[in-house]
Parts: C-alpha cells; structure tokens; sequence
C-alpha cells in the first residue's frame, strides 16, 4: 500500500460528496452517470477525460453509452478503495463537465 494515500472513512468521504453534487459511492467506487443530447458529445468527454487520468496518473472506468457516460472510480495501489486521489480526479472531470454539455 502507498504510504500517501490511504483509504477514506465514511464520514471523509460523506464530507466530500457534498462538494460534489451527482456523485455517489456505489459499493467501493466513487461514481456519476453524466447525460448528453448527443453521443458525440459524450464521446468526446472520453477523451478529454483521459487527458486528465494521464495528467494525473490515476484512471477511472469510463463507460460509454448512446446518450450518456459512466465515471467509476477508486484506487488500486489501496485495494479498491475510495481515497483522496478519487475525488481529486472527480473534481477535474465535474470542472469540464458543463463545457461538454453533460447534465
Ligand atoms: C504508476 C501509475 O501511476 C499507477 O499504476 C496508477 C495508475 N492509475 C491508477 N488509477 C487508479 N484508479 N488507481 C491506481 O492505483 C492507479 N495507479
């Protein structure tokens, strides 16, 4: 386990989630199903989104559909759980989200 990153208790993570409006933790992962009026739109946000992982060394399960985008994410270096690392890469994706057209 990286000594700098440590999983987060429940009440960290329900301190965080109120920053993050849409944004769940569904079993082990931090997690948002964003909607668009076009695939492409959503397409898109994939790739922008991917810009960040590598920027941040730290990648979600991104799932694609007609009209709409999954963002899964916790940290493997921990176990699977949800740390600090997961809502710094949330923050990001939410930062572009409105540019996309992502409700
Ligand atoms: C070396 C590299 O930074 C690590 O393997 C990163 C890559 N992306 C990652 N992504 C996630 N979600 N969890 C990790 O522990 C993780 N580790």
């Amino acid at each position: 386990m990286n000594a700098q990153v440590a999983p987060l208790d429940d009440a960290e993570i329900a301190d965080r989630l109120i920053e993050l409006p849409g944004w769940t933790v569904e079993g082990d992962h931090l997690h948002r199903r964003y909607r668009f009026d076009r695939h492409f739109q959503a397409a898109a946000m994939v790739v922008h989104i991917s810009q960040i992982q590598e920027e941040l060394g730290h990648h979600a399960e991104l799932t694609l559909g007609y009209n709409h985008l999954g963002v899964s994410v916790n940290t493997h270096s921990v176990g699977g759980r949800v740390t600090h690392l997961d809502f710094g890469l949330a923050r990001r994706v939410e930062e572009i989200a409105a540019a996309h057209g992502a409700r």
